[in-house]
Order: C-alpha cells, then structure tokens, then sequence
C-alpha cells in the first residue's frame, strides 16, 4: 500500500546517542510512525527522560545503558534490547559530537594540535559513532537478511569546516564507511546511509555557535550568514529524512547515500 510507505509498525529501532539533541529527536520520530524504539546512552537521567517523552506521544520505548565506545557494552545492550524489544533491524548512530580540546582557536597553529585529541575525536565519532555499533547490531541484521542502518555524517564530512579539523576529518570517515558498508551488505538486505544535518544547536556545538549571553559567536554569525534559510535547523526537522532513510518501504532501493538536511548551507559558496 502506498499509503503505509512510512509506517515503521513492528520494527524495533535503536537509537544510540538518543539521550542528545539530533538522537532524541531521531528516536522520537521512529516512535511516532509505530517503531519500538530503544534509546541507548550512557545517561540515565537524560535516557529515561526520553523514555517517558516518547511514551507521553503514544510511543514504545525504553533505555538502555550503553558505551558507544564500549564493544562488551555494546553486545549486552544488542542482547538485553533484543529480549525486550526483539531483535534490532533499524539503527541510527547518534553518539558523537567534537571536542573543544580538538577544536584550533582562530589563527592558531595546526602543526600543535595535540594527537591525543585527535585520536579522541576518531574514536567518538569513526569508531563509536559507526564503526563499533555497524559491526555489532549489522552482525544480527546480516543474519536476518533485513535492516536499515543511519550514520550521523555532517557538513564537515563533506567540505572541511575551519578550525574543526578532526572532526571533519573523522566525519568525511563516517561517509566513506557508509559507502563501503552499504557495497558491503546490499546484498545481505542491509541497507546502510549517512545522514549529515546542517547546524543544528546542542550541547556538543554550544561553545562555537553562542556566547555566554546567548547572542551569537563570530562563527555562529557566519554561518547563519552562509544558510539561505537565515537559521539554525531545529532538531524535529530531521524527523523526514530519518523515517524515509528507516523505512524498508520507503527507501527499499536507497543505500550508500549521504542525505543533507542544511536549510541549503551546502548548496551555496557565498
Ligand atoms: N548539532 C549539529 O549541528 C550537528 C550537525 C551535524 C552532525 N551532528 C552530529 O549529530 C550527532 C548527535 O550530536 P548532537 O548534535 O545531538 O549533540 P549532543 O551532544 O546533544 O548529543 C550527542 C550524544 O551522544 C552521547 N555520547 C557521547 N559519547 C558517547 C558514548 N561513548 N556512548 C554513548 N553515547 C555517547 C552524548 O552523551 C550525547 O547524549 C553527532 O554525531 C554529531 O556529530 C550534529
Ligand atoms: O561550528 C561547528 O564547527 C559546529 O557547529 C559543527 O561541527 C556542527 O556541529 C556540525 O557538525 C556541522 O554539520
């Protein structure tokens, strides 16, 4: 039925960084159109809140604890979610973010930028952000020959952004490895995207989009300049994409792909 295309009605989805701002929406918006939804973080307080925001909406879900960093974590938290909600065929990489120990203040010199903080951006974002979840729920999914796997890129994974250099690097990773992963699984009945929204206000990004006064920093104030839709995006935006990408029906015949939500910052050099 065309109508049902977007109904998520017996899947169980999982959601880890749904204790942020982008994955808390993403969760919601998989609960809404009938998925059970498990929301994975390693923040209990923020997890449960979630919880209990998508079941005052009508919705199924519960938290589970979890280090994306964590593989032992993340293989109990695959099992405990599958008893519970049964197995996962829909996974949304929400966990990541940058780091201001990575983050080059204006001018500074790229050669000192520390490694360690590098290294600790990959790992967020490459390894827990993809790679580790990918490997650990895909493994279930490939033997169900059925899943629907979204990766959180950015506009940084697609043209490096100033200042921002292992983040941007880490998140040009991401779109590869989706890439790989969906040649990979296209004929195992994974289909595997990255999803790279604009710029978006949460915890990860304060400190370089807002000063303390709430106005905008430089940098916030560039890039609004540089949106045609003259603003940030809200979170529940993302809602669209992330049910389309999810949908076995929707997008039966989309992987590999990087879809952009932006406002249009993307499409436009000044
Ligand atoms: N906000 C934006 O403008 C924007 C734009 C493009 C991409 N992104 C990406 O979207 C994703 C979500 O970030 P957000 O902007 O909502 O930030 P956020 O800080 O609100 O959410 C990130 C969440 O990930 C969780 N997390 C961090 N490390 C974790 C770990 N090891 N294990 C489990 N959870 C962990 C954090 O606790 C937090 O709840 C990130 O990958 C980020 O890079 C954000
Ligand atoms: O200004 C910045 O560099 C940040 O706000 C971005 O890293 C943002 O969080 C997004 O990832 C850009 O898509």
């Amino acid at each position: 039925m065309l109508s049902d295309l977007f109904q998520l009605d017996g899947e169980t989805a999982v959601v880890i960084g749904a204790t942020g701002a982008l994955g808390g929406a993403m969760a919601n918006a998989l609960a809404a159109y009938g998925a059970r939804v498990a929301v994975v973080g390693r923040s209990e307080e923020r997890g449960r809140q979630r919880v209990q925001a998508i079941e005052a909406g009508g919705g199924t879900a519960i938290f589970q604890s979890a280090d994306a960093l964590d593989a032992n974590s993340l293989r109990t938290a695959r099992d405990a979610i599958a008893a519970q909600l049964g197995p996962a065929s829909i996974l949304v990489n929400a966990a990541g973010g940058n780091r201001p120990d990575a983050t080059l203040p204006p001018g500074s010199d790229f050669c000192k930028l520390p490694v360690e903080a590098w290294q600790n951006v990959f790992d967020l974002n490459l390894v827990g952000g993809a790679l580790l979840p990918c490997q650990i729920f895909g493994e279930t999914m490939v033997v169900a020959g059925r899943g629907s796997i979204i990766n959180i890129a950015s506009m940084a994974g697609m043209t490096p952004l100033s200042r921002v250099v292992a983040y941007s690097a880490a998140k040009a990773a991401v779109i590869n490895l989706t890439q790989f992963l969906a040649r990979e699984w296209a004929s195992r009945g994974v289909r595997v995207n990255a999803l790279s929204p604009g710029f978006f206000p949460a915890e990860q990004n304060r400190g370089l989009l807002f000063k303390e006064d709430g106005g905008y920093t430089e940098r916030g104030g560039q890039i609004i300049g540089h949106t045609p839709m003259a603003r940030f995006g809200e979170s529940h935006e993302l809602a669209g994409a992330t049910v389309w990408l999810a949908s076995h029906r929707a997008a039966s015949f989309v992987t590999g792909q990087n879809i952009v939500v932006d406002g249009g910052f993307s499409a436009t050099t000044i």
